[in-house]
């Protein structure tokens, strides 16, 4: 099965106070977070082509990083989440598409194998993991209610879709001025398709806070 994979590198960072892009920050081998997900990508092949979500003032230097892989091409990303991915989404030839946060570098082979192997019988698939916290819904700093846990999951990345039916949803929410926190939600509003859940491992961490970042 072969996939493109959309990185999305283009965010600021700002609660990992870094003074810095985060998918810049080096493990103490030297590769980055961004680095970690671009060669786990390279190294499949399967994996037909890498488009980069980058911020604008960042592309001259992303290019240089990766010049020398053939796969990689770079796109500017939006204002939103959601503009960046549609960015990303233009520059896609494969039948299917990952979409992966750039601030996600523990993702492994063995959760894109299952991705990709889920992709052969449905349109749409993520990572998920079971939410191990008890999650409330708060109104004006005041619990309103508890959902229950044993139906709530955390969603990851890479989501993974047939590239025609992400590309008709974002369209959809263009047209409507939505805005999704992450593609399935897109899905879920725009079409009837089933989004199966892949069981993914609490270690996919994005990093959000400077707690998060490698030691
Ligand atoms: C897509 C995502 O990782 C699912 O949990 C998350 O919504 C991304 O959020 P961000 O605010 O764009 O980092």
């Amino acid at each position: 099965m072969n996939y493109s994979v959309c990185i999305l590198a283009a965010g600021k960072g700002s609660r990992t106070q870094l003074d810095f892009n985060k998918v810049f920050f080096k493990f103490s081998d030297g590769t980055s977070v961004l680095d970690r997900s671009v060669n786990l990508f390279n190294e499949d092949p399967d994996c037909k082509e890498i488009i980069l979500v980058v911020a604008k003032h960042e592309q001259e230097y992303v290019e240089k990083l990766y010049q020398n892989l053939d796969k990689v091409k770079i796109t500017i990303g939006g204002k939103t989440r959601q503009e960046s991915v549609s960015h990303g989404l233009r520059l896609v030839c494969s039948e299917h598409v990952f979409i992966h946060d750039g601030a996600r570098p523990y993702l492994n082979m063995e959760e894109v194998n299952k991705l990709k192997q889920t992709l052969s019988d449905y349109d749409a698939c993520l990572l998920m993991v079971p939410s191990v916290d008890t999650v409330k819904i708060v109104e004006n700093g005041f619990v309103k209610e508890s959902l229950d846990r044993s139906l709530l999951y955390n969603a990851q990345t890479p989501q993974c879709f047939k590239t025609s039916l992400l590309k008709e949803c974002h369209q959809k929410a263009l047209e409507d001025q939505r805005e999704a926190t992450d593609d399935a939600q897109l899905v879920e509003w725009y079409s009837n398709t089933l989004i199966k859940v892949v069981t993914g491992n609490a270690s996919n961490i994005k990093i959000t806070n400077p707690g998060d970042l490698p030691k």
